[in-house]
């Protein structure tokens, strides 16, 4: 038995229980009894001719853009994706920056939505000659919704998009308070763009709002809306098959008996792991990400709510030499989550041989340990009740964010896009990455510090600030919104330029960004899963869309 003194005082809080029960242990497969899979497949087919049809035809651009878009937005775009690629490069090397068809905005914000760097002078033409925005964009509500969408793909220093955001918000607003001026359609769409922005929404939820959207409008493509709804189903079914395997092995270790102080977060984990990645391909990489978080969030509530200084250091100590034999003085729940961890990388680490992969695990778990080590560190600081300068805290928590660990863990049997050069990237700190992991840190710490602060708790980056310059804490909250929307930009730039990695390893730096504002936006609604989360979680994982 280890030692476990009965008047140790640890700093435990009551988070609040998972709110799900356990309905997503038990998955039970459908049979394609209606032949599902063959007319998807027919189609696919009709869908992809349409897309190559209009490619060499130049009059036929515009409605080309509006087919991708509508494609993306149903939450398609797997399907497509070769065909997508090809029409995308084929756009941008018969214009470059220099597109003269109808639809601007859509042009600009689809060509570096697929990573091309097209310059926003482009955007000037909705100004008139004397710097305003044309009288003719004013109550025109589409092309006010279609710029203010382009202008979320701003980089650091484009003023006009800067200033086409401030206009085409105020202009939203205003159009937003007199809704009997347009039908509820377009109020509704108005709403839900004010309060996310397309760049910044997750695409299966995305999905989900505009597929009934889509169907109301008359010259909708019958088939893409089928084959939307039916794709929708498939994936629903496949995702809810892998978090049904994932959560029986959660239960071995029966988590919310053994480790009452964490918080068990699975679901919202199978969430996260969901928006860093949809599509089928990466089904191993999915469930084992979601594991990678729910761990996470344990050895985050072990470390911050639970562990003594000493326990901890022997704990660090013992993950970082990967050795179970220095546990024996710990207690039995660090010693549980050092099991799971274990079980959790002998698993992966079959998976990563069969792709003959298997050295890649020694990345994930180096950028576990570099994690880890944050959290020791937090740990120092709390214990000896130090407070950090800002730039000692954003250099230590932009790691104990996690998201560094995250996105290095996402890779694992990701395919062969991902080399030994790509993880190596991720520990060079590479300006994406790191304004990703800011970002997760100031809106996680813009939400939770409140909470924090009322245990024993590391400072947050907004007591640091306070502290440090002497201004009040609205200011702070100010200057750290304004940080996020920058370290957009930052992510936004990056992502245009950085020609280290493949796309697909950019875009999941992006939906991890996209997950906060999902997750972390205006509360934290991770620990305190409320009414608008559970409703996303349901509608992506419980409730089917009727065909
Ligand atoms: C990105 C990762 C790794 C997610 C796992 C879950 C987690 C640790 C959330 C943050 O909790 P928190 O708000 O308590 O974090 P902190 O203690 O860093 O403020």
């Amino acid at each position: 038995m280890s030692a476990q003194p009965s008047d140790v005082i640890r700093p435990t809080v009551n988070f609040p229980l998972s709110v799900w029960g356990d309905q997503f242990l038990v998955f039970e497969q459908q049979e394609d009894k209606d032949g599902v899979e063959k007319l998807v497949d027919d189609l696919k087919e009709e869908v992809r001719k349409e897309i190559l049809a209009t490619l060499n035809v130049p009059m036929e651009h515009s409605n080309l853009l509006k087919l991708v878009d509508a494609i993306q937005r149903l939450g398609i775009e797997h399907y497509f994706e070769e065909e997508i690629n090809q029409a995308m490069q084929h756009i941008y090397d018969a214009y470059g920056d220099n597109w003269n068809g109808t639809g601007t905005s859509l042009w600009f914000r689809l060509m570096r939505r697929h990573g091309f760097f097209v310059s926003s002078d482009i955007m000037n033409m909705y100004k008139d000659k004397d710097g305003a925005f044309s009288e003719s964009l004013k109550d025109d509500v589409q092309g006010l919704l279609e710029l203010y969408e382009a202008t979320f793909f701003s980089i650091p220093g484009e003023v006009i998009l800067d200033d086409a955001l401030d206009y085409t918000k105020n202009r939203l607003h205003e159009i937003a308070k007199d809704p009997l001026s347009i039908n509820s359609d377009l109020s509704t769409q108005i709403l839900a763009a004010l309060k996310q922005p397309l760049h910044k929404r997750l695409p299966r939820l995305e999905a989900l709002r505009f597929i009934p959207f889509y169907q109301r409008q008359t010259s909708h493509n019958k088939s893409l809306l089928k084959l939307a709804k039916l794709g929708f189903n498939i994936l629903q079914s496949l995702h809810k098959k892998e978090l049904s395997q994932i959560y029986k092995w959660w239960k071995v270790f029966d988590v919310p008996n053994n480790l009452p102080y964490a918080r068990n977060r699975l679901v919202e984990c199978y969430f996260w792991a969901l928006s860093v990645y949809f599509e089928p391909q990466y089904s191993e990489s999915r469930m084992f990400l979601a594991r990678v978080l729910s761990m996470a969030t344990l050895l985050d509530d072990t470390y911050d709510a639970y562990g003594t200084y000493e326990e901890l250091l022997i704990f660090t100590e013992a993950i970082q030499r990967w050795s179970i034999t220095c546990l024996e003085e710990l207690p039995e729940n660090m010693k549980l989550i050092y099991r799971m961890l274990m079980n959790l990388y002998e698993e992966m680490d079959k998976t990563l041989a069969k792709m003959g992969k298997a050295h890649h695990l020694k990345y994930v778990r180096d950028a576990m340990n570099e994690y880890i080590r944050s959290y020791m560190t937090e740990a120092k600081w709390t214990h000896e009740g130090y407070i950090p300068t800002v730039e000692e805290h954003i250099d230590l928590t932009y790691i104990s964010s996690g998201y560094k660990f995250t996105l290095a863990a996402s890779f694992a049997a990701m395919g062969n896009i991902i080399k030994d050069k790509t993880f190596k990237w991720v520990f060079t700190n590479p300006p994406l990455v790191k304004a990703c992991c800011v970002l997760c840190r100031i809106m996680d710490d813009i939400v939770t510090h409140k909470e924090e602060q009322e245990r024993k708790h590391v400072a947050s980056a907004i007591e640091c600030y306070m502290n440090q310059f002497d201004v009040p804490e609205q200011h702070v909250y100010d200057l750290f919104n304004k940080k996020v929307e920058d370290s957009w930009k930052e992510i936004n730039r990056e992502s245009l330029i950085c020609k280290d990695v493949e796309w697909p390893v950019i875009m999941r730096v992006i939906n991890l960004a996209r997950a906060m504002d999902v997750l972390y936006k205006n509360k934290d609604h991770f620990t305190h899963v409320g009414e608008e989360l559970i409703n996303h979680i349901k509608s992506l994982l419980v409730d089917a869309i009727i065909v």
